[in-house]
């Protein structure tokens, strides 16, 4: 029972769930437990791309941003984001796997420049990306760049891991009585406003086909199951 159901995914991890039990920021002990699934994957053979959000170190400076001109917050974000793909790729070092980061954002000094082949060839010799910056530019997200990363990649799924186990009828840390979809088509979740993922990652995939797992990065062995090809989280499928 270990032979992978996938060769090569794009795998979305949440910034907030990075904060642990803290206010915000970086958690030591959950980065090493995201570190520490990832590292199962890894030594499957899976190729894996790794987007992490910026809600951890955002949210922390929210206030502060309170007023600003949008686009100028939107990079701070993005910044948030070089933040935490930089400590990613470092514990990832520390448990002994190989990381290169590439950003959006041109900033040399810090980070290489995403360009699209060299990523592959990263891929293609065993090396987890780590893309930064999300996409680059404004008024998106990290779910967005997830969806377009794991396009331009030839990434077979998008797997989303999150603080919530799936996609739910609304959002379940505010309304207990949301059920959780075990499937669900792309159409639908844009139609129903289903906010667990913005509706522009939603399009993107469908266009391409690419199929989305929403699943808990809290839950133990989550990922792992998941890439074994069992039942975990919620498919969202064209
Ligand atoms: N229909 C829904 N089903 C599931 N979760 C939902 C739904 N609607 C809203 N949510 C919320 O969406 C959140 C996950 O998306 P969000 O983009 O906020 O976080 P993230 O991607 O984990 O963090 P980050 O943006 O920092 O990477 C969940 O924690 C949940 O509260
Ligand atoms: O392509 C992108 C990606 C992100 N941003 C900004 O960064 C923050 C943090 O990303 P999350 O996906 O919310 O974790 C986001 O709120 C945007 O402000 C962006 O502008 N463009």
């Amino acid at each position: 029972m270990t032979t992978p159901a996938y060769k090569r995914v794009l795998l979305k991890l949440s910034g907030e769930a990075l904060m642990g039990d803290d206010a915000y920021g970086i958690n030591r002990a959950t980065i090493e437990r995201m570190v520490a699934d990832v590292s199962e994957v890894a030594k499957m053979g899976v190729e894996l791309a790794i987007v992490i959000g910026g809600g951890n170190i955002f949210r922390g400076v929210a206030p502060g941003a309170q007023g600003m001109d949008r686009a100028t917050a939107d990079y701070m974000g993005m910044l948030a984001t070089v933040m935490n793909s930089l400590a990613l790729a470092d514990a990832m070092r520390q448990g002994g796997m190989t990381a290169r980061v590439m950003s959006a954002i041109g900033i040399e000094q810090v980070v290489e420049p995403y360009v699209r082949p060299k990523a592959l060839q990263y891929l293609e010799e065993g090396k987890i990306v780590v893309f930064a910056a999300g996409t680059g530019n404004p008024f998106f997200t990290t779910d967005t760049a997830a969806a377009l990363r794991g396009a331009e990649i030839g990434a077979e799924i998008v797997l989303k891991a999150t603080k919530v186990d799936g996609v739910y009828s609304a959002d379940p840390n505010k309304d207990a009585s949301a059920t959780r979809y075990s499937t669900i088509s792309f159409d639908e979740a844009i139609a129903k406003h289903l906010q667990v993922m913005d509706a522009t990652a939603f399009a993107l995939c469908r266009d391409q086909r690419l199929p989305i797992k929403v699943f808990s990065i809290t839950k133990p062995g989550a990922l792992k199951r998941l890439i074994l090809g069992e039942d975990e989280g919620t498919l969202v499928h064209v």
